[in-house]
């Protein structure tokens, strides 16, 4: 009976241990994710991905791993020189050129230079943005050496008006780039004016003119109230292989400044340009956020260039824009924009005489390389439609 006993038992032992054999597996296999949870997410990271999805499986089963494609930048570009730039764009001045070339030059032709016809004469170059007090100078200047000198011929004449309108610009003012560090630390420049004034553009442009001329250039984005800017910033800067500084949208732009400077003295490059925003919504708040730009950036040196940048279409308002700036920052020269597309290129000239600042560089497009050093003779030869050689000469 016992013997029964234990031999049904042991039969009842195996029966339960071969039930839970089968049951096991079965509660594992459902641990496992459900599958369409799964598919929607392969689908996603496919999404992401791309194709390399197939390449990832059979990595997985080879174990070999496959090296990330390999990204190359697109090469640095090599700017142009500087040197002889506002000869080569000289024709983007046409449109001042028509004002003053065909519509002065036209007038000065006259056979009788009677009262009339200086009155004319001083209204174009009004028209043409010189500026009234300017435009008196030039005119009585230009009157009393035509008695003096009895000349007549359109060349003569011509010649005449060419050394007012240099003489107007004054050509011995400095009109160079303070770009040289001292002690390890890089010159630092500061760009400044009003929104949509070109600022960020004509930073771009100038980092590839210091390139061009050999210089190491690092840039700071501290206009951090346009989004799109330090993209914008770091796009020009990665052409020609300058780094940029930027900080998170509505940072404080004097903090992105002082990086900015900070990172220039680390990587030791000779000059970092420095992009600011430009909203004029009060001179208060400019003084503020651009005295504290100053004020931040100055404990690691002395700014050297703070340059102002203008926009040459908005004439005379813009003037008086500008004078809210040089109130503001000590600002050693103006950058006119943008003359390419004005045909008041007189503009150059009461900037200058209002403002008491040399300009200092001129846009004459949105190319990379059209921003020239500004130059009295060759400009007042590109408006007059001149050879320069000839006048030289
Ligand atoms: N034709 C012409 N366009 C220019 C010149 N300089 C700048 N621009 C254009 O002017 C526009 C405004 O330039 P930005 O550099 O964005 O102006 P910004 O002053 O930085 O503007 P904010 O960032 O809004 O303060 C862009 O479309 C530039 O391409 C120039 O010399 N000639």
């Amino acid at each position: 009976m016992t013997d029964y006993l234990l031999v049904a038992l042991a039969l009842l032992g195996v029966l339960i241990l071969g039930g839970l054999g089968l049951v096991v597996p079965r509660l594992r296999r459902r641990a496992a994710p459900p599958l369409p949870q799964t598919e929607v997410d392969t689908r996603a990271e496919e999404d992401l991905a791309g194709p390399p999805v197939e390449a990832a499986e059979s990595d997985l089963s080879t174990g070999v791993l496959v090296e990330p494609p390999v990204v190359t930048a697109p090469p640095l570009e090599v700017p142009e020189p500087t040197a002889g730039r506002l000869v080569r764009l000289r024709s983007r001045l046409a449109r001042s050129q028509n004002a003053f070339g065909k519509g002065l030059l036209g007038l000065l032709a006259r056979d009788h230079l009677d009262e009339d016809a200086w009155e004319e004469i001083e209204d174009s170059l009004i028209t043409a943005d010189v500026g009234i007090d300017a435009t008196r100078d030039i005119v009585d200047r230009l009157r009393e050496r035509t008695r003096v000198l009895g000349t007549r011929s359109a060349g003569e004449l011509r010649d005449l008006l060419a050394t007012e309108l240099v003489t107007a610009l004054d050509p011995g003012l400095d009109r160079s780039l303070r770009t040289t560090g001292r002690d390890g630390v890089p010159a630092v420049l500061l760009v400044v004016g009003v929104n949509g004034a070109g600022k960020t553009t004509t930073c771009g442009k100038i980092a590839r003119v210091l390139v061009a001329d050999g210089r190491s250039v690092t840039l700071g984005a501290a206009d951090t109230f346009r989004a799109a800017a330090a993209d914008q910033l770091e796009t020009w800067g990665g052409r020609v292989g300058a780094e940029t500084v930027r900080g998170a949208e509505g940072a404080d732009p004097a903090s992105v400044a002082f990086d900015a400077v900070r990172r220039g003295i680390d990587a030791g490059t000779d000059t970092v340009l420095i992009d600011t925003a430009g909203r004029l919504q009060n001179k208060i708040g400019l003084m503020d956020e651009l005295g504290k730009v100053k004020r931040v950036v100055e404990k690691h040196g002395p700014i050297d260039e703070t340059l102002l940048i203008l926009d040459a279409t908005t004439g005379q308002n813009g003037l008086e824009q500008a004078r809210v700036f040089t109130e503001v920052v000590n600002v050693t020269g103006v950058v006119l924009t943008k003359l390419d597309g004005t045909a008041k290129g007189g503009i150059v000239i009461a900037v200058q005489r209002k403002l008491g600042i040399p300009v200092k560089l001129v846009g004459l497009g949105e190319g990379a390389d059209d921003l020239a050093p500004f130059d009295p003779a060759q400009f007042v030869d590109a408006l007059l439609g001149t050879e320069p050689l000839a006048r030289d000469a």
